[in-house]
């Protein structure tokens, strides 16, 4: 029996609803006798714990995580405490504590989900984004002086460097030729950001002569949310900043009709450390305590993790069963034009993975 280790933090609001709801799917999943099994160990990481010993984790939390295969992790953002706090102290300092260099973000209008496209274009999406996840405009670097005096000033760097961009830009080029297409969109803003951003363009430059069959193109940033919109179906593999990914992959989950289906993984590629999976929406304040998050980007993120730990079989059922809840329509939450609870999404995915267990072990069993 394949044995995995994960750590689960479901930290704030909305992401604490969607991570125990991919609990159970995840548990589900491993029910149906496919050789393997899931130890989860849940930590309380995040804003109330903020509140009560004002860290957002232990100080050796990072370490702690080390010893896992794998972390599925929900959200942090919370209404009384500064975002960047929130934001540094759990989900930064453990992609950048454990170098989770690379990003992955992949967008596709599911089955039966109309997005706000129209349908002719909207069909065309197929994406994955990849956010470099360790520096750039999130290097931290920076800093205030003169502190209230009208002098005062605020500054945040943006750092790229050689190795940082050649790795990432090799992770896309990697990614982009296991994709049919084989075509990668680099995005920059080289025009006006005139010292990192030409690094940027110059490294990734050399790094995709190495990759004589990928079809490379190069856009702007701000001409790049035109030809998402416009033109969706001449993209196929994007390489952007954090920053610029970050925004980026937000607008291609909307456009592939929610915030609440984009699904991502944080990974270490060189392995040897866990790599994180979360959806990529934050604790949802005008959700919270509602029920009616849409669990969906939580469940493609499992996907992405199981596929992350070697259970193939296990990810493409998976989201045959997220599509097969879109396929049929009559289970969506708000976000996707229904009247459904995260539980009624929940219980629906679990109810087919359930059928198929069952059709499996019945086979199983006649064929003994
Ligand atoms: N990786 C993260 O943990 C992460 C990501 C983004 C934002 N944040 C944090 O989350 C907090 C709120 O930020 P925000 O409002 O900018 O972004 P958000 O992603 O929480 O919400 C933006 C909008 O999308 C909707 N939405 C998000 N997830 C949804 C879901 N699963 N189902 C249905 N609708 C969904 C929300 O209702 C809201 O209208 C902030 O503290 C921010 O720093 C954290
Ligand atoms: O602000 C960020 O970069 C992240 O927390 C978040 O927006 C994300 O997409 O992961
Ligand atoms: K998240
Ligand atoms: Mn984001």
């Amino acid at each position: 029996m394949r044995q995995h280790k994960i750590a689960l933090i479901p930290g704030d609001g909305i992401g604490s609803d969607v991570i125990q709801a991919g609990r159970r799917v995840l548990d589900a999943l491993a029910d149906a006798g496919g050789g393997f099994a899931f130890e989860f160990e849940s930590f309380d990481w995040g804003s109330d714990r903020y509140r009560r010993v004002g860290r957002m984790m232990p100080e050796d939390g990072v370490d702690t995580l080390r010893s896992f295969d794998a972390i599925y992790f929900g959200a942090v953002g919370d209404p009384q405490i500064p975002d960047h706090i929130t934001l540094w102290e759990l989900r930064l300092a453990i992609c950048q504590g454990l170098d989770q260099y690379a990003n992955v973000r992949p967008s596709r209008l599911l089955p039966n989900i109309a997005g706000p496209l129209r349908p002719e274009l909207g069909r065309e999406i197929d994406w994955v984004i990849v956010r470099e996840n360790s520096e750039g405009e999130y290097a931290g670097a920076g800093g205030r002086a003169h502190r209230g005096l009208p002098i005062e000033v605020g500054l945040d760097v943006s750092v790229f460097t050689r190795a940082g961009v050649a790795r990432i830009a090799r992770f896309a080029c990697e990614l982009a030729m296991s994709r049919p297409r084989r075509k990668l969109t680099v995005v920059t803003k080289s025009n006006a950001q005139r010292h990192g951003m030409v690094l940027w363009d110059e490294v990734c430059r050399s790094v995709v002569k190495d990759f004589p069959e990928l079809d490379v193109d190069w856009m702007l940033v701000d001409a790049m949310t035109m030809r998402m919109v416009l033109r969706p179906g001449t993209i196929d593999t994007v390489l952007a900043t954090n920053l610029h990914a970050d925004v980026l992959s937000d607008l291609a989950s909307a456009l592939s009709g929610s915030l609440g289906i984009g699904a991502t993984g944080n990974l270490a590629p060189d392995r040897g450390v866990p790599s994180m999976f979360e959806p990529i929406h934050g604790s949802g304040f005008d959700l919270i305590g509602k029920g009616i998050a849409n669990p969906i980007g939580a469940f493609w993120t499992a996907v992405l993790m199981l596929d992350h730990l070697g259970e193939s079989a296990a990810a493409a059922r998976l989201m045959a069963a997220i599509e097969q809840v879109t396929e049929e329509g009559g289970v969506l939450t708000p976000d996707l034009g229904g009247t459904a609870r995260t539980d009624d999404v929940t219980a629906a995915v679990i109810g087919i993975i359930k059928r198929q267990n069952d059709a499996e072990l019945s086979l199983q069993r006649s064929n003994a």
